[in-house]
């Protein structure tokens, strides 16, 4: 599914690749209440279309259109918050840009959706007004816009990573190897902003040094070593504020998925399997306890 035809002469058009954290481990807690993680990361086949072109009247202004309309507002967008920043950090007050984003990924899912249309915005300006900042650059600035955009960044280039600090130091990986993913978004109502509430849920012990493990297993090409090492710390204190999560991972486990698994902050529950066949059934059976059912794949370059 990406846009139709191709971009306008002059306009540069990326894939936002939604984010999977394979492995989602917290390893400690700053005194300013963000956590420490260690995340292992892979991009998805499961993209947003971000297109940006010139815009020379009025100068200095950016522009966002969003479509399908009304899916995730314009005006507070992290798209439109990362131009504004690039323009400002940049010192181009006069540089315009119409940014327009075809929205796949499911909004407020754990997918890291706005963080990698911030990411694919970032890289996008940074050709289209011909500022030549290699990739470290505009992580640190993405860093500013969430603590995920730099691993998001990298995964518009179609890189794996392990994410450290609070998700913004980034190490590239080998590539996650092809593997199927279905993707099921319950409905979730939260007491609170979903991500730092989901955060302060969290209790341990955790899940132990799984991070080392699925790295050590991605040096190695051990595909099944990765499997084994899937898992996310945060799972179980959203699972206890939002039941669906739980429901989820049991419909996956009763059809036969070998890995399940919350994306991010959720409430988004993922299940992994060796065969397209049996990535159908695993969505068959998520699919009345979902709003969103994606069948996609992890990998390094889109198919
Ligand atoms: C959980 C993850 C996993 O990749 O993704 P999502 O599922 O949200 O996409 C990320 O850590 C989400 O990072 P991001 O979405 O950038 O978080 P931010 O906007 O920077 O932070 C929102 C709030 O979450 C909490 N927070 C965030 C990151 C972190 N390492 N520790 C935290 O405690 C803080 O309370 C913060 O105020
Ligand atoms: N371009 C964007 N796409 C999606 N959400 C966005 C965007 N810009 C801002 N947001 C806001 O960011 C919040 C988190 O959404 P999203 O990034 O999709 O999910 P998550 O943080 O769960 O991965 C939502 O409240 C949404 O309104």
């Amino acid at each position: 599914m990406r846009e139709d035809g191709p971009p306008a002469p002059g306009a540069i058009r990326l894939e936002a690749r939604a984010k999977l954290n394979l492995v989602l481990e917290v390893v400690g807690r700053r005194p300013d209440g963000y956590h420490e993680i260690r995340s292992v990361i892979a991009p998805l086949d499961l993209a947003d279309t971000v297109t940006v072109e010139r815009l020379e009247e009025p100068a200095g202004s950016l522009e966002l259109e969003v479509d399908p309309p009304g899916v995730v507002g314009e005006a507070d967008n992290l798209a439109l918050r990362a131009a504004r920043l690039m323009r400002d950090a940049a010192g181009v007050p006069d540089a315009g840009a119409r940014i327009r984003i075809a929205k796949r990924i499911p909004v407020a899912a754990g997918l890291g959706g706005g963080s990698t249309d911030a990411a694919a915005v970032l890289l996008a300006l940074n050709r289209l007004w011909g500022l030549g900042w290699p990739a470290e650059r505009l992580q640190a600035l993405g860093a500013r816009l969430g603590a995920d955009v730099p691993a998001c960044l990298r995964g518009v280039l179609g890189e794996t990573v392990l994410a450290e600090g609070v998700g913004e130091r980034v190490t590239t990986l080998p590539p996650a190897p092809r593997l199927h993913v279905v993707l099921a978004t319950p409905e979730a109502t939260w007491p609170g902003p979903k991500t730092r509430t989901v955060y302060a849920a969290y209790r341990p012990p955790g899940i132990g040094a799984r991070a080392e493990q699925a790295v050590a297993a991605l040096r190695r090409g051990d595909t099944a070593g990765l499997l084994a090492a899937v898992a996310n710390d945060l799972e179980p204190g959203a699972a206890a504020l939002v039941p669906a999560i739980r429901h989820l991972r049991e419909a996956f486990l009763s059809a036969g998925a070998p890995v399940v698994a919350m994306a991010g902050a959720g409430p988004t529950v993922f299940a992994l399997a060796p065969d397209p066949a049996l990535a159908e059934r695993l969505a068959a059976a998520a699919r009345p306890l979902a709003r969103a059912i994606h069948v996609t794949a992890t990998g390094d370059v889109l198919p």
